[in-house]
């Protein structure tokens, strides 16, 4: 299964897919977070934020991720992803893609503001440090039209959406989707 996630920096992609993998890796699902910065930073460098290059970014993760999957682990895209057109691609080019939208609004993401990013968008024009394509403050981001998920995880705890999404992701494993313990089955769980 592939899990993409879409959502603006700070909505919370990075603390939910860390809560969701240590949730499922109690119950012997193997989880493998394919995160923005992370990979950019590895398979990445290449890669910056203009349209083309995010399109390019998602594709290469996309397929990354498609190959873990095929394994038997569960990828978590953990990535803002903000165009449509990639996501139904992903959904139309590999096996069982589910789209979870974290949304947040962006006066809460302005109070967060972990990394420093949205007041550089305040700066003014000329400013040196002025961030000019920020995602859904002055760059492209299209609210997806029906994911199979939606969160908003300025109105829940980490933990509710931590557990919605573990939820999500255990009730739509195939029934012989494989478990770590190889005398475990996923079918074997569902006496809890
Ligand atoms: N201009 C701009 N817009 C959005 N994000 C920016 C930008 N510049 C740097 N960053 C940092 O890059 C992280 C997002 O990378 P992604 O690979 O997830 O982006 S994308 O899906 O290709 O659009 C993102 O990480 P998160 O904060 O975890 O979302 C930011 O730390
Ligand atoms: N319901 C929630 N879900 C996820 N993160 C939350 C939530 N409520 C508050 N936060 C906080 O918001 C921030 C999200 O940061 P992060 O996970 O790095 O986001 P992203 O990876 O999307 O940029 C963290 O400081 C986290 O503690």
């Amino acid at each position: 299964m592939i899990i993409q996630f879409c959502g603006l920096s700070g909505a919370g992609k990075t603390t939910l897919a860390t809560g969701v993998k240590n949730q499922l890796s109690e119950k012997g699902v193997r989880v493998e977070i394919i995160d923005g910065d992370l990979y950019r930073s590895k398979l990445g460098k290449d890669l910056g934020f203009s349209k083309a290059d995010r399109q390019e970014n998602i594709r290469r993760l996309g397929f990354l991720a498609s190959r873990f999957s095929a394994h038997g682990i569960v990828s978590i895209m953990s990535v803002i992803n903000p165009y449509e057109e990639i996501r139904t691609e992903l959904v139309n080019s590999y096996e069982n893609v589910k789209t979870i939208y974290l949304d947040c609004s962006l006066e809460t993401l302005f109070q967060r503001d972990t990394k420093g990013l949205y007041k550089r968008t305040l700066l003014p024009e000329d400013h040196p440090d002025k961030l000019k394509n920020l995602t859904g403050v002055n760059d492209q981001f299209d609210r997806p039209d029906c994911p199979d998920l939606y969160i908003n995880t300025g109105l829940k705890t980490i933990s509710e959406c931590t557990d919605d999404i573990a939820g999500f992701v255990l009730q739509n494993l195939d029934s012989d989707f494989p478990l770590r313990s190889e005398t475990m089955h996923f079918k074997g769980l569902s006496n809890e």
